[in-house]
């Protein structure tokens, strides 16, 4: 991989290595960009294949948060730390503190969180190195756990696809296969079952499919059948890529929602998606609602503000379906250029000079 010329073609900022050989720490922070604000994205531990693989992943998910936020309507820009190891087995107190120590070198171009792999525990570890940290335990002031909220913004997510879709956005007595019940997926699941919908779920986890099963009759099926079960609605709650080529044609739902990062495996498999007439709720879109509540940490944390704006997902996916439909273009082509139009037209706004802050113009004593 050439990567500053990958740097150049997707206009990323900057890319930190990490590297503490006491803890055992390998880490890549990605900042694709900061026009809006700081860096805000979480940290993901994963069992990479190599570190070329690990690259690529804090490359795409950075990238994944400049779009997030910028269409969630948030001052942040976008960045995304993945920590190479296992998650289960390779953690311990100095790893962490040792990469808090890297966060605050970068002195607030970046902010972390949790991601797949990563827990409240992990950020009150980071946090004792740096503030510039959120999803800390909520005795700091700090909202938590960011999971259930971005539970609840993608239930309001689907009812808005389901809007698109099927007319209307009751979901009782719809059918929804959902991928993967971790974090996220088992607060959706509740919200879900509790509007009368019937669940078909799997995951590679089997205590967790049992869970879901025991707690929803939920009806559960292994990982490979979950493409092309009989259902309404899809909703990928696992990793990315699980929308290509080879799963797309096994898709028999009418709505692909939900909480995965990067679920196109290419952008041209939601213009497949489209062809099908299968309704897509662009990943970054609809799984805002996880930074929507960090982000309100910033301004001192209030719950429900933060489920206010969380609301706002189901109005933004309307807005990328009007774009959609106005332009004749895919969802995920019209929610990233009302990310971008956002990203150009503040930029454009703030292009004048200005001297610490203040107006060029403004007395100098
Ligand atoms: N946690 C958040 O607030 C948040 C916010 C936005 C986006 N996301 C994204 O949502 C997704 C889920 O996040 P999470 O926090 O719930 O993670 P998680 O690790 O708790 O849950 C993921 C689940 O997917 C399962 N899984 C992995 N590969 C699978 C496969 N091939 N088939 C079936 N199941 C599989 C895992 O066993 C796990 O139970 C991730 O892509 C994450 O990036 C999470
Ligand atoms: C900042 C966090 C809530 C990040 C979250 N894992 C996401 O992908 O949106």
């Amino acid at each position: 991989m050439e990567i500053f010329k990958y740097m150049e073609t997707y206009d990323y900022e900057q890319l930190v290595f990490c590297q503490d050989k006491t803890s055992g720490l390998k880490a890549i922070i990605a900042i694709h960009d900061t026009t809006l604000g700081p860096a805000l994205g979480g940290t993901r531990m994963w069992t990479y294949a190599s570190e070329e693989a690990a690259i690529e992943d804090a490359l795409r998910l950075a990238k994944g948060m400049t779009y997030k936020n910028a269409a969630a309507g948030l001052n942040l820009g976008g960045g995304k730390t993945v920590i190479i190891g296992d998650p289960r087995k390779d953690k311990n107190e100095a790893m962490f503190r040792a990469f808090g120590r890297y966060i605050q070198g970068l002195n607030g171009r970046y902010i972390t969180a949790e991601d797949v792999g990563t827990t409240v525990a992990d950020m009150d570890l980071i946090h004792q190195e740096t503030n510039f940290v959120t999803g800390i335990s909520p005795e700091f002031g700090s909202s938590g756990n960011p999971s259930p909220v971005t539970a609840f913004g993608v239930y309001k997510g689907i009812k808005a696809a389901a809007k698109e879709a099927f007319g209307s956005d009751s979901l009782e007595g719809k059918t929804i296969a959902v991928q993967g019940v971790g974090n996220v997926a088992y607060t959706l699941c509740e919200h879900l079952h509790r509007e009368g919908a019937s669940l078909i779920v799997t995951d590679i986890n089997k205590e967790s499919v049992n869970r879901a099963v025991e707690a929803f009759n939920a009806k559960a099926v292994d990982p490979d059948d979950i493409y092309e079960v009989e259902c309404d609605i899809y909703a990928p709650c696992a990793l990315g890529a699980t929308i290509n080529d080879e799963t797309i044609p096994l898709l028999k739902a009418k709505v692909v929602a939900g909480a995965a990062n990067n679920q196109l495996k290419e952008s041209r498999h939601g213009d497949v998606l489209r062809e099908k007439g299968i309704v897509y709720a662009p990943d970054f879109v609809i799984n805002a609602g996880g930074v929507m509540n960090i982000a309100d940490e910033l301004n001192g944390y209030n719950k429900e503000r933060a489920l206010k704006k969380v609301e706002t997902i189901y109005d933004n996916l309307m807005k990328v379906f009007d774009i959609a439909k106005r332009d004749n273009i895919g969802t995920h082509v019209a929610a990233e250029r009302m990310a971008e139009e956002r990203i150009q037209t503040i930029k454009q706004s703030r292009s004048q000079f200005l001297l610490n802050g203040q107006h060029i113009l403004r007395n100098k004593q």
